[in-house]
């Protein structure tokens, strides 16, 4: 383990801009994220967050800049070949078949990433090996006892473990993950931020999240990212150390005064 964090990085982001405009939405970012890491990207609104993870999974083309996966210059890439390449991201929930149970969603994505055509080969749910692919990935995120249901009819919560188990089923070996926490009460907060964890050191991680305690219980490193530039990477110590992180978020950002304040991580872990 200790091995694959300090190998290549997976991804690497270099100079990365983007403007909209007069609004330089990426301004410069570099970035790594390391086998095994999970890597969280924090910053206010407006930041460049989102805009950054557009850029990464090819729905965005940079203005300039680098974006490497595994060594190899993906900048021009299109997303279908980014995610060849082992690039996966929690899909939104609106993209989840709601009429659809979790295991049937689950055997799609297992489908299209053997590149197997719908409609052909005769009923997918009976095909053993498809169902019992999906069911380790249902199992994965602890969504076996609701396999039956129907997507419309989950929790939020649950709604958001099956995005999981569907980006999984493609086996990506690295995960972007936008606000996975978006909506959560503290329950459904905790339970996520464990099931992150079991997660850990089996897939690099780039996590947008604002929830503060999760990123600050979950992440081996932070970049902050502000007007578009990433103006600090380090581990959460360092974070909560950085004078101008402080700076960037007080008065800006109540969530992360308290993460901030905390000295130790063990001091944060609200959600474990
Ligand atoms: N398609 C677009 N057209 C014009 N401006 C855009 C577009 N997308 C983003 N922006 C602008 O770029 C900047 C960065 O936006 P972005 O959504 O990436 O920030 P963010 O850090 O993800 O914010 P939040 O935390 O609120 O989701 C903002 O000023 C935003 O208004």
């Amino acid at each position: 383990m200790a091995e694959q964090l300090h190998g290549q990085p997976l991804l690497r982001v270099t100079g990365l801009r983007k403007a909209f405009g007069a609004v330089q939405a990426t301004n410069n970012v570099n970035i790594d994220v390391r086998a095994g890491e999970i890597h969280a990207l924090i910053g206010p609104n407006g930041a460049g967050k989102s805009t950054l993870i557009s850029q990464i999974c090819g729905e965005q083309m940079p203005d300039s800049g680098s974006i490497f996966l595994d060594g190899r210059d993906v900048t021009s890439s299109a997303a279908f070949a980014r995610a060849r390449l082992g690039l996966g991201r929690s899909f939104q929930i609106t993209e989840l078949c709601a009429d659809f149970t979790a295991l049937e969603n689950v055997v799609l994505s297992v489908m299209l990433r053997k590149g197997r055509p719908f409609g052909c080969w005769g009923n997918p749910r009976h095909d053993e090996a498809l169902v019992a692919e999906a069911r380790t990935q249902l199992a994965h995120v602890g969504l076996s006892s609701r396999e039956q249901v129907a997507v419309a009819d989950l929790a939020h919560g649950e709604k958001r473990q099956l995005e999981l188990a569907v980006a999984l089923a493609r086996r990506p070996r690295l995960l972007l993950l936008d606000e996975p926490m978006a909506g959560m009460g503290a329950e459904e907060s905790a339970s996520m931020t464990r099931l992150l964890r079991s997660m850990k050191g089996y897939y690099g991680i780039l996590l947008v999240e604002h929830d503060m305690d999760a990123v600050f219980a979950l992440a081996d490193r932070i970049s902050v990212l502000v007007y578009g530039r990433t103006i600090f990477t380090g581990t959460p110590d360092e974070v909560r150390r950085h004078p101008e992180v402080r700076a960037a978020y007080l008065g800006e950002d109540h969530a992360l005064q308290p993460a901030l304040a905390a000295t130790t991580p063990g001091e944060v872990h609200a959600h474990t």
